[in-house]
């Protein structure tokens, strides 16, 4: 069993800042814990705008606190997404979130994240690599 606190994350490696300057992530269980997902607390600032597009990845975001705007830039669908509701991105979908109010989010990656992460141009994480 293990035990840890995002209060032992924030300020470490594992407290990571998107270089877009929209959202914080702080990972606090990791590729090297060896459990097949990664576990992070997300947050979103209001007012930004971020377009993101896991290929490598599945991601499911429950949202905590706040509101924000999520649109399918597959379909064209747009949500409001508030505390207690949850969307998965079952089909690598390209998305665009837009917070109407700061925006905290319970974050699940499969495969796991492996630390510092952050989008490239088209808002990807890199796959994971081969001996991770
Ligand atoms: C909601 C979302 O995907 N935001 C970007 C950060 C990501 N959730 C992460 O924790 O790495």
């Amino acid at each position: 069993m293990l035990i840890r606190s995002f209060k032992d994350i924030e300020g470490s490696e594992r407290d990571v800042k998107g270089a877009l300057g929209t959202w914080r992530s702080k990972r606090i269980i990791l590729a090297d814990d060896g459990v097949g997902f990664s576990l992070h607390e997300t947050t979103v600032y209001p007012g930004t705008e971020t377009t993101l597009w896991y290929k490598h990845h599945y991601e499911a975001v429950l949202c905590v606190e706040g509101e924000c705007e999520l649109t399918n830039e597959d379909t064209g669908e747009v949500f409001n997404i508030t505390p207690g509701d949850m969307y998965l991105l079952d089909n690598h979908d390209r998305h665009t979130l837009r917070p109407k109010t700061l925006f905290r989010a319970i974050c699940v990656f499969n495969p796991p994240v492996t630390g510092r992460e952050d989008h490239d141009a088209d808002g990807a994480y890199p796959p994971p690599s081969a001996d991770a």
